[in-house]
């Protein structure tokens, strides 16, 4: 991996950095923040997923988890939210293609080439940096805001064990019957081939459970509510008796407005998991 620039951020390092990526097939940048007490050895990390348009640096420059995290010894991973680049397809609607790529393994063309990003971001970017930076790979956490919600719900039910909590700003939480969230993955999968087990937070939670806590906020003037749908996820925690805790924010929209009023909450929630 080379670094595109590293900042003195809080203590810390924010750094953005890019790598040959096999799985996308392509050159994948991410912004990683490592607090100063990675230069003593590995820390406990929190993946952050992006939602719809984004790139890694979203996030990572409007959410100011930055703050949080370096009080909390913890590191933040920002992965971009699709491969991009000369070559790769891509589609006109902003939730499909480039910045859209659902945090599924597409198998349909023009998309299979390269939009890998569930495989890319549970396997690829973990193992990259275990191997080169001072992340501890027994203490990881994820979260996400909007498509990044659903891709980190979905990805922590998927592998027990290796999340010791999850969180979400603005999930889209049942896709399954959503029109909007539907129809990419659909152009991504092949209507007909989804595995909604594991691409449907609702469905996931009620197949396969979560074992650790889990948080999500979602505004109540966000502008995309009916097809997030926070009233499913309420019934799929409450059905399950998960000990999931779900907060309806009044007044707040699906902006970064929204994310950096919550996710001091969301970093001190992580950390209460990580240092357990
Ligand atoms: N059409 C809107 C919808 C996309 C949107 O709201 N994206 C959210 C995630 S689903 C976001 O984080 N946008 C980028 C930003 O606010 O920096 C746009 O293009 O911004």
């Amino acid at each position: 991996m080379q670094a595109v620039s590293e900042n003195k951020c809080f203590g810390g390092v924010q750094g953005v950095y890019t790598h040959a990526s096999d799985v996308c097939g392509c050159d994948m940048t991410f912004g990683l923040f490592l607090p100063a007490e990675a230069a003593d050895g590995p820390v406990p990390v929190l993946w952050y997923l992006s939602g719809l348009t984004c790139t890694h640096e979203n996030a990572m420059t409007k959410a100011g988890a930055q703050q949080w995290a370096a009080e909390q010894g913890i590191a933040l991973v920002f992965p971009d939210t699709s491969p991009r680049g000369e070559g790769i397809a891509d589609d006109d609607s902003y939730n499909l293609g480039t910045g859209a790529g659902f945090y599924v393994n597409a198998t349909q063309d023009p998309w299979a080439a390269n939009y890998r990003m569930w495989d890319y971001v549970a396997e690829e970017l973990p193992r990259l940096l275990v191997n080169n930076v001072a992340i501890d790979e027994d203490r990881q956490a994820i979260c996400g805001h909007s498509m990044g919600g659903h891709g980190a719900l979905t990805i922590a039910m998927a592998y027990p064990g290796r999340f010791a909590s999850v969180s979400a700003l603005a999930p889209i939480t049942h896709p399954s019957t959503s029109d909007w969230a539907k129809k990419p993955i659909h152009a991504y999968l092949g209507e007909g081939n989804v595995d909604w087990t594991r691409h449907d937070a609702c469905l996931s939670l009620r197949a396969n459970g979560f074992a650790g806590p889990m948080l999500i906020d979602q505004g109540t003037k966000d502008p995309f509510i009916d097809s997030l749908m926070p009233e499913a996820l309420a019934a799929a925690i409450t059905e399950t008796r998960h000990p999931g805790t779900l907060r309806m924010q009044a007044g707040y929209d699906h902006s970064y407005f929204f994310v950096s009023s919550f996710i001091e909450d969301h970093v001190a929630f992580h950390a209460e998991a990580l240092y357990a």
